[in-house]
């Protein structure tokens, strides 16, 4: 099976402190690409970068901050930008080079799903037919309040939706470390990480230059998105040839997030990231514990409060007290008996609800999503 690989590449990695575009490292990044086109991959490119690219042309002096200017320069960027790549797909090896395609996605596109369904099947057939899509936000419609701002999150929704089998996230740092390396240079990087917890999220600091936007922390919760999805994320730098192939086959500088969800039997992984659940099931600590650690079924007990109105048979969202997602699974109830029997002993369901199994979610149909 050909296995997609998504490349996220951040305005530090592109541009110049001053503004503008660095040609070299567009072709640097252009032939990695290729060359993982060449071996077999399906690519996908989110790009940053045209703003950076843009607001010197415009005549500003530094990087715009007020919205409308951003999307000026960014308006006079992409163009800049998508210039750039085609030329320098366009000079790898020997016969014409490697065929690229502009995709501009807004995050409100990602929650309207004939949007969303028609930019996959685009991406689909650009894919098909031998083409990098290079994906950028589509900064001239993006309103403030629902800007992604910085393309780390665009890039593990990108991931998600290509189900891709890895995002590669390049920035200039090798890696997440204990603290930003330009602050403590003695920080220590860390290889590997298996859950996004507190403590991961309490290393990662803002941007280090004046180019980039989002800094590690923007880079760990979209690793953690696209883990959610069952998409391993790596994090680093790619400066020399060969660089990207190193980080896909797992020996790139940088820090690798791991996903045990990637490795889910089809059945779980349709259930985990692509089931379209119904309705929501709120239920309590001891509930929570028996799921996650127990790795119990779901039984009337636990159930605090149902949301929506499912049926026996569909897929169904399982959150804790404070509103986390712990999980998805198929449920045996429909929603009203599922709420009548909310909070009940096993005995009582037996005696005052009709229902054809005492699980509520049985945990062969159930996928933990929380880490
Ligand atoms: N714990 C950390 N480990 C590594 N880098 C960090 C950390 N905290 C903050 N950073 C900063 O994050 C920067 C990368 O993010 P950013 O500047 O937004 O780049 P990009 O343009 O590639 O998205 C690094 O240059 C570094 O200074
Ligand atoms: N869409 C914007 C992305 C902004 C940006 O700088 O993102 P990043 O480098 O990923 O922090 C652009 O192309 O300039």
């Amino acid at each position: 099976m050909t296995e997609t690989i998504v490349v996220k590449i951040g305005s530090s990695s592109l541009t110049s402190e001053e503004g503008g575009l660095n040609r070299e490292r567009i072709a640097f990044f252009a032939h990695e690409l290729a060359a993982l086109h060449e071996a077999g991959h399906q690519v996908l490119l989110v790009t940053s970068g045209a703003v950076a690219a843009g607001f010197r042309k415009i005549g500003y002096a530094s990087r715009p901050k007020i919205i409308h200017e951003k999307q000026a320069a960014a308006a006079v960027g992409q163009a800049l930008l998508m210039q750039a790549y085609q030329e320098a797909f366009g000079s790898y090896g020997a016969d014409g080079g490697v065929g690229v395609a502009q995709i501009l996605l807004t995050r409100a596109d990602f929650s309207n799903r004939k949007r969303i369904q028609n930019a996959q099947m685009t991406i689909e057939e650009l894919l098909k037919q031998g083409i990098v899509p290079i994906i950028n936000e589509n900064d001239t419609v993006a309103t403030e309040e629902l800007k992604f701002s910085e393309n780390d999150t665009l890039s593990a929704l990108v991931g998600n939706l290509v189900k891709a089998k890895q995002l590669v996230i390049i920035t200039d740092m090798d890696g997440l470390y204990t603290e930003d390396p330009r602050k403590n240079p003695a920080a220590k990087r860390i290889d590997r990480v298996g859950q996004i917890s507190d403590d991961i999220l309490s290393f990662a600091g803002g941007a280090g230059s004046s180019v980039g936007t989002g800094g590690m922390r923007s880079k760990i919760d979209a690793a953690r998105i696209a883990m959610r999805g069952g998409v391993p994320t790596f994090i680093g730098r790619v400066v020399e040839p060969g660089d990207l192939q190193l980080a896909v086959s797992g020996q790139g500088r940088g820090t690798y997030f791991d996903t045990s969800l990637h490795n889910l039997p089809m059945k779980k992984q349709w259930l985990g990231f692509h089931s379209m659940p119904q309705g929501r099931i709120i239920v309590d600590d001891g509930a929570e514990r028996a799921l996650l650690e127990g790795h119990k079924s779901l039984l009337p007990a636990g159930i605090r409060r149902i949301e929506g109105e499912f049926h026996a048979g569909d897929v169904v969202e399982v959150c804790n007290l404070s509103g986390q997602t712990l999980g998805r699974g198929v449920v045996n109830y429909d929603a009203w008996q599922a709420q009548a029997a909310a909070g009940l002993s096993s005995e009582e369901v037996r005696r005052r609800v009709e229902v054809v199994r005492m699980e509520v979610i049985h945990r062969d149909e159930w996928v933990t999503l929380k880490n």
